[in-house]
């Protein structure tokens, strides 16, 4: 058996890089660590990156640009430079990176697989694209079409400092934020739903840990053709059949934003009324699970040449 590839997580004391670090166990990659109290150290950071296979990167975004810059660093010294799986918005839609979304296309996980340079989804994003991407190749919706996206998120998407603020001050119970129509998030839903119409995107946080419902109102004879709800879920079952993380599951009248929370798995719906021509699609996930530590591992796996764990389901 030859030896394991090696995996630093800059960043690993926070909610995402705790999330990867408990779900490495599954697979077979030797973890190293630098002292808690040099996690910050930037020549500590550089000698760990000298000497490890891959980089996981679980950093606030301009911590995240200095981490890559030092790999760069590193590269440039004409020395072996780790591979780099980004968990932040740094890089998402930059030209050099690799979308880690391997369900998004067929080819995808193969150019994952490839990739030097991996930028993991954000937890929006991964709901959003996964319902309209399939729908604009098909062909059903225009790519400039007026896409409204409403979300709700458990408080543990914001970062240590939000879940601070929820479990020891108490929290509001629900609020809408990003109120300015400008979330750092809106790049890459457009680019990789295919859209060129910026969407107006309403995110929400709630007065729960982990979960996550992204939701998306359709006027259905606004779509191309005279499409019915079947036959946007009978697009979205073909896009995602072979998936063991992403499944497409039946039209409920009621959806709990946390039911997911501790999985790996994100459930889609078409929640129809025909007879008004009025459509809603949803994704639920853990904004912690496929919003971020579990497709985080996916993408390892598919960078190191594993077999990608089970996800954790519930
Ligand atoms: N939470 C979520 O649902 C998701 C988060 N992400 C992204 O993942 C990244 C990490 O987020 P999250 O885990 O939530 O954030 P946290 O605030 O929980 O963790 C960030 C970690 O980075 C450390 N850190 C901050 N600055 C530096 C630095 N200059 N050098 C080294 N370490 C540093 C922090 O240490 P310390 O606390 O001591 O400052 C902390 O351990 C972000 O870019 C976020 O946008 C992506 C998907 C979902
Ligand atoms: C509730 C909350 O604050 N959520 C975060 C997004 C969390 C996330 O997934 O963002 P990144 O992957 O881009 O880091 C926000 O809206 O900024």
């Amino acid at each position: 058996m030859g030896e394991q590839a090696t995996l630093f997580i800059d960043g690993e004391a926070g909610t995402t890089g705790l999330g990867i670090r408990q779900r490495l166990a599954a697979l077979p990659v030797t973890v190293r660590s630098i002292d808690p109290v040099l996690r910050k150290d930037a020549g500590a950071r550089y000698d760990m990156m000298c000497a490890v296979d891959l980089v996981v990167l679980c950093l606030p975004d301009a911590a995240s640009r200095e981490a890559a810059g030092m790999v760069e660093a590193i590269r440039a010294e004409g020395r072996a430079a780790p591979r780099l799986l980004d968990a932040s918005t740094a890089f998402r839609v930059d030209p050099g990176w690799t979308y880690g979304f391997p369900e998004m296309d067929p080819g995808q996980a193969a150019a994952i697989a490839a990739s030097s340079h991996v930028a993991n989804p954000g937890c929006y994003p991964t709901g959003a694209i996964a319902l309209l991407r399939p729908l604009v190749r098909a062909g059903i919706m225009a790519p400039d079409f007026p896409v409204t996206i409403n979300a709700v998120s458990g408080y543990s998407g914001g970062g240590r400092a939000v879940i601070e603020a929820h479990e020891h001050d108490d929290g509001p119970a629900f609020e809408l934020y990003g109120l300015g129509l400008a979330h750092k998030h809106l790049p890459e839903m457009t680019r990789y739903a295919g859209l060129t119409r910026t969407p107006l995107f309403v995110p929400s946080v709630g007065h729960f840990p982990q979960g996550m419902i992204v939701s998306i109102p359709l006027h259905l004879d606004m779509l191309a053709g005279r499409v019915t709800g079947e036959d946007l879920r009978a697009v979205l079952t073909d896009h995602f059949s072979g998936s063991d993380r992403i499944a497409v599951a039946d039209a409920q009248d009621t959806l709990s934003a946390d039911t997911l929370a501790g999985t790996d798995l994100m459930e889609l719906r078409v929640h129809c009324n025909e007879s008004r021509r009025q459509a809603v699609l949803t994704a639920r996930l853990d904004n912690l699970g496929k919003g971020a530590s579990g497709a985080a591992i996916q993408n390892i796996a598919l960078m190191l040449g594993l077999a990608s764990p089970a996800p954790r389901a519930a």
